[in-house]
């Protein structure tokens, strides 16, 4: 199953927030999508969800326009976790995953003992079965967050799409989680703010930046200290290990490379 964004644009509040953006999703890839606050991210996902609609160009499943599949036939294929997903119902942990089965079920056909194995593995994939029958109103932010990423498993998706997984996650959550999703024979699309991860997980990071494109390819490719600096506005230093993963340092105020720039910079200025 593919999907691919053909050169869509989006806009909202009389701005165009995406500009033309055209990409790909390789079948069981790992794709990241970075980029700034605001260059688009959100927007790019509900379009590939098929939440809103491009106001020019076409998202594309499987060479379909995916506005033309019904909602039951999306929810079959593709999952989304979104940034913000809040219920105000008052349903326990284990309902608000098998609300991922909803897809598979009708009026005539309740769920069966496999939905309810399907739920049940899901909760445990997240580490969350021993809460199941805990009101949502009374779970931590990065329990709701596994639930949510739990109830997407219960739907039982070719392609997931992530915006911004690990937020509310402890670090030994986010890695966990990032290493779960990595694991399953799925078709994963992730909206990421921490480049290391993205650098660790991701077959291919597209780049976002002011609603467009600006680069998409192999972490070691795309995370080049030029581009980060261009786009995020940080300097940064990079080094690659054995296995040509990307280590991403940041060069803050405080980490001696900057002091010392900052000081060949201050002797120049004195004529030095
Ligand atoms: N419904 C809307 N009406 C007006 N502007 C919108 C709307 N939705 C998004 N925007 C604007 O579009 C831009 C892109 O937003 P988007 O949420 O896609 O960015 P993002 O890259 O996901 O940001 P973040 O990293 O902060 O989550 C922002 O400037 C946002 O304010």
């Amino acid at each position: 199953m593919t999907l691919s964004a053909d050169d869509v644009s989006w806009s909202a509040g009389g701005a165009e927030i995406l500009k033309g953006v055209s990409l790909t999703v390789q079948r069981g890839e790992f794709l990241g999508i970075i980029g700034p606050n605001g260059s688009g991210k959100t927007s790019l996902m509900s379009l590939l969800a098929a939440i809103r609609r491009p106001k020019s160009g076409a998202v594309l499943l499987d060479g379909a326009p995916i506005g033309s599949l019904g909602r039951r036939a999306i929810a079959q294929r593709l999952a989304l976790v979104e940034q913000q997903a809040e219920t105000g119902e008052r349903i326990t942990a284990r309902q608000a995953v098998e609300l991922g089965r909803t897809p598979y079920l009708g009026a005539l056909s309740p769920s069966s003992p496999d939905d309810d194995r399907i739920v049940e593995a899901a909760l445990q994939n997240v580490d969350m079965a021993h809460l199941a029958g805990r009101l949502w109103h009374t779970l931590s932010g990065g329990e709701r967050q596994r639930l949510h990423i739990a109830r997407a498993f219960a739907q039982e998706p070719e392609i997931l799409l992530l915006d911004e997984p690990t937020n509310h996650l402890d670090i030994g959550h986010q890695i966990s989680l990032l290493d779960l999703v990595h694991r399953q024979a799925l078709t994963v699309v992730a909206a990421l703010h921490d480049l290391n991860h993205a650098a660790m997980f991701c077959d291919r990071i597209a780049v976002m930046q002011a609603g467009r494109l600006v680069a998409l390819g192999r972490p070691q490719d795309v995370l080049t200290e030029d581009r980060i600096r261009e786009v995020f506005g940080v300097d940064v230093e990079i080094e690659q290990d054995g296995e040509g993963i990307c280590h991403i340092r940041f060069l803050t105020r405080r980490s001696p490379a900057r002091i010392k720039a900052v000081r060949l910079e201050d002797l120049s200025a004195m004529g030095a």
